[in-house]
C-alpha cells in the first residue's frame, strides 16, 4: 500500500477547521478524520479509556498520545486513504514527537503541510456556543480552558511547523465562502511543463505539484497569458520583452547543451507554472509558440480534471 499523505489542521476551538474540511474533503479527494471525534467515539463506545477521555475533554486537556495514535492509525489503516486530513492534531509537542516516532519514522506516513485557520478569539467563543452539537466541552468554562491549552501547548507546534517551512495560514475570519476562497488556492494542483524541441523533434514533460504557497488568481493569470499566446498572429522582431510584459512570461537567454545544444532561449510562467521553452536555432519563434500554446492548453486540460469545480470558480470571476 502506497504511503499516506498527511495534512494536519489546527487553529483555536471554534475556528472552523471541521467545517472547512468538509469541503477540502468535497474537492480534493481527502479523507478527513478528527481526533477530537474519533476521541469523542471511543468514550461513547465504552471503552476502557472512556472515562479519562471524557474528563480530558471537560478540562480542555490533551488526551495521552497512545490513545490518539491508535485510533488516528486504525482510521488511516480502515480506510485505506493516500491523503488524509487530521483535524486538532498534534496539539502538543508529545503528539508531534509521538507522530514521527511512530508513523514517519516507521515509513507509515508522510507529513505534507500543516493548514493553520487563524481566527478572533471572540468570534471563535461565538461559533462553538452556536455549535449545537451537544458538546460537553462548548461552554464558556471548558472554552476558556481550551484556549489556555491551545496557546501554551498548541501554539508552539504550529511555531514548529512554522520553521519548517510547512505552515499554511488561512484567515478564518470571514465568511465560510471567504475562508474557503482561501483554503482551496492552497489545494490547487500545479503543473510543469518542460518541452525541448528541435527540427526533429518535441519532447514533452508535464509535472504535477502542490503549490508552496499562496498566489491568489494564479489560474486567471494563466488564462490570460493563454489568452494572448492564441491571439499572436505575428510576433514582432526581438518581440520578447513585449511579449513577457503582456502574458506574465520572462523570456531570458536558456543555457545550451548536449543534444540540445546551441542557442536557446527559455521563458518561465511567473507563477509558480514553470514553463521553460526552448526554441532553438532553425525554428522560428512563431513556430515554438504554437507549440507551448498547444502544451499549455493541454496542460489546463488536465488541470480542469484534477480541479474542476476550482476552475468553474476561477473561469466564472475571469
Ligand atoms: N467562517 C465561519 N463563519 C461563521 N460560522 C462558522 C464559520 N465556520 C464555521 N462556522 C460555524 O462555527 C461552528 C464551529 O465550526 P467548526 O467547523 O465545528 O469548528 P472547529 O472544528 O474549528 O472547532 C459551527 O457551528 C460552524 O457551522
Ligand atoms: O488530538 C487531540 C484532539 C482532541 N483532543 C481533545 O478533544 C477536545 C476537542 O477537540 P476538537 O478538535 O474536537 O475541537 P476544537 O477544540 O477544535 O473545537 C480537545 O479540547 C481535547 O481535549 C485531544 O486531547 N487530542
Amino acid at each position: 500500500m502506497s504511503i499516506a499523505e498527511v495534512v494536519f489542521v489546527l487553529g483555536p476551538p471554534g475556528a472552523g477547521k471541521g467545517t472547512q474540511c468538509t469541503r477540502i474533503k468535497e474537492n480534493f479527494g481527502f479523507i478527513h478524520l478528527s481526533a477530537g471525534d474519533l476521541l469523542r467515539a471511543e468514550q461513547k463506545a465504552g471503552s476502557e479509556d472512556g472515562e479519562l477521555i471524557a474528563n480530558y475533554i471537560k478540562d480542555g486537556k490533551i488526551v495521552p498520545i497512545e490513545i490518539t495514535i491508535r485510533l488516528l492509525e486504525k482510521a488511516v489503516v480502515s480506510a485505506g486513504a493516500t491523503k488524509v486530513l487530521i483535524d486538532g492534531f498534534p496539539r502538543n509537542k508529545e503528539n508531534l514527537d509521538g507522530w514521527e516516532r511512530e508513523m514517519v519514522h516507521s515509513g507509515k506516513m508522510n507529513t505534507k503541510f500543516m493548514l493553520y485557520f487563524e481566527c478572533a478569539e471572540e468570534e471563535c467563543l461565538k461559533r462553538a456556543m452556536g455549535r449545537n452539537q451537544n458538546r460537553a466541552d462548548d461552554n464558556l468554562e471548558s472554552f476558556k480552558k481550551r484556549i489556555t491549552t491551545y496557546i501554551s501547548s498548541t501554539v508552539p507546534v504550529m511555531d514548529e511547523f512554522r520553521s519548517r517551512g510547512l505552515l499554511r495560514k488561512v484567515d478564518a475570519n470571514g465568511t465560510p465562502d471567504d475562508v474557503w476562497d482561501l483554503t482551496r488556492q492552497l489545494f490547487l494542483v500545479g503543473f510543469v511543463v518542460c518541452i525541448l524541441h528541435n527540427k526533429h523533434s518535441v519532447h514533452l514533460q508535464i509535472t504535477y505539484r502542490i503549490p508552496r504557497d499562496n498566489r491568489l488568481n494564479q489560474l486567471v493569470h494563466l488564462k490570460k497569458g493563454l489568452r494572448y499566446l492564441r491571439s499572436i498572429t505575428s510576433p514582432p522582431q526581438c518581440g520578447q520583452h513585449h511579449f513577457a510584459r503582456e502574458c506574465g512570461l520572462e523570456f531570458r537567454r536558456g543555457r545550451g547543451g548536449g543534444s540540445w545544444g546551441g542557442v536557446c532561449w527559455s521563458a518561465q510562467l511567473l507563477l509558480y507554472f514553470i514553463v521553460p521553452v526552448f526554441v532553438c536555432k532553425g525554428t522560428s519563434l512563431r513556430q515554438s509558440l504554437s507549440i507551448v500554446v498547444e502544451i499549455l492548453i493541454l496542460s489546463f486540460d488536465f488541470l480542469k480534471v484534477f480541479n474542476s469545480s476550482a476552475i468553474n470558480n476561477l473561469s466564472s470571476s475571469s
